[in-house]
């Protein structure tokens, strides 16, 4: 039988080839491109990980004191506490930037409560280690710092915290030679509580060391308070917010009350994105209070379903300490915070 051979027919089947040809290769394309994307997050999100990071504190005894500390981490170390969710920029048009704003103190003030939070906001990008750029590692330029920051996209803030800051006399001018306009913020809390909960971190890692009552006076029979040792030190806030000012005008510096941060930290939040020029966008159907824990919590982090407590080194529970030490550590701070308070333009009630 003779075939018969419809040009036709053989245009239509050599379109229809074509066709699937072209959907294939825009398929491969595709999924090429995909797993490019996807690879190059991975690269660089694993690249910034690498970086051993210095974390500091004051947990070593010496001569009855504590003394600053520095533990190396190790590569992809995942600093306690922090949900390191949105520091990964999947975004290509996205780069790292130094940051617009820093949390710069105070230790134990709860900080990590606060970036931990703030991170839930779309136009936040933050750090989820404590970087000690300007305390520690200085020496390796502005260029190090930036290549520790998370990608951003052009319009969103890039935010560190290493509350180590407020007390190291050389920052304020340093970050002012990076940035004059940088947002600065400082969550405080009740000097006392301050100290304890510094001491209970220290014991915890020294559980040798003497009391937090011994150690508060130079001399306990004179009653003279030694205001060198780390953990009173710190809470000298208006001696240290004067190196600040020398630097920065008050409108550049926010006060986080941190009481407040745990009683309504919707309502401290929302003072925070207005600072920063955001949108309100964290509010109370972010949080829950975690009975077990006595502390907000959050419903929903970046990037999870899960509600999520803060770890287990934050909120301690603290030592009981002597009513009558309390009692002339509030005679001792009394005089500096209500210096602290009219510099700072705000009554924080500790009494
Ligand atoms: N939501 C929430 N969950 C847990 N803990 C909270 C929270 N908000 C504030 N805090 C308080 O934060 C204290 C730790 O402060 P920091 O995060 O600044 O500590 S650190 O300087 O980074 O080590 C920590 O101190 P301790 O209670 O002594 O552990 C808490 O009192």
């Amino acid at each position: 039988m003779a075939t018969f051979n419809n040009p036709l027919m053989d245009i239509r089947r050599l379109l229809q080839k074509l066709v699937i040809m072209f959907s294939f290769s825009v398929t491969c394309v595709s999924m090429l491109y995909l797993w490019l994307g996807c690879c190059e997050s991975e690269l660089l999100d694993r690249s910034q990980n690498s970086q051993p990071i210095l974390l500091t504190g004051w947990y070593r005894e010496n001569k009855n004191k504590t003394v600053l500390r520095e533990t190396l981490t190790a590569p992809g170390y995942a600093v306690e506490g922090s949900v390191d969710v949105n520091s990964q920029g999947k975004d290509w048009t996205a780069t790292r930037r130094l940051p617009h704003a820093i949390i710069i103190g105070v230790k134990k003030g709860g900080t990590r409560a606060l970036l931990e939070f703030l991170r839930l906001h779309p136009d936040i990008r933050a750090l989820g280690s404590e970087p000690h750029f300007f305390d520690r590692h200085y020496t390796r330029g502005l260029s190090w710092y930036r290549s520790m920051m998370p990608k951003a996209l052009d319009g969103q803030i890039v935010m560190e915290k290493t509350p180590r800051y407020f007390v190291t006399p050389e920052t304020p001018a340093r970050i002012h030679a990076m940035s004059r306009n940088i947002k600065l913020i400082v969550v405080v809390r009740d000097p006392i509580t301050r100290a304890i909960s510094d001491y209970t971190q220290i014991i915890s890692k020294t559980p040798d060391i003497p009391s937090f009552e011994s150690l508060t006076f130079k001399n306990r029979s004179t009653g003279q308070i030694d205001s060198l040792w780390s953990p009173l030190y710190i809470g000298l806030y208006a001696k240290h917010l004067e190196r600040w000012l020398a630097h920065f005008p008050l409108t550049q510096i926010h006060f986080v009350h941190g009481e407040r941060l745990i009683s309504n930290p919707a309502g401290e939040l929302g003072r925070v994105q207005d600072f920063l020029g955001l949108q309100r966008i964290i509010t109370d159907k972010h949080f829950y209070f975690n009975k077990t824990k006595g502390f907000p919590c959050l419903k929903k982090p970046e990037g999870s379903s899960k509600p999520h407590c803060l770890g287990q080194t934050k909120g301690r529970t603290h030592p009981k300490i002597d009513p009558e030490v309390i009692r002339k550590l509030r005679d001792f701070y009394q005089p500096h915070n209500l210096e602290f308070y009219q510099m700072a333009g705000m009554d924080f009630g500790w009494q």
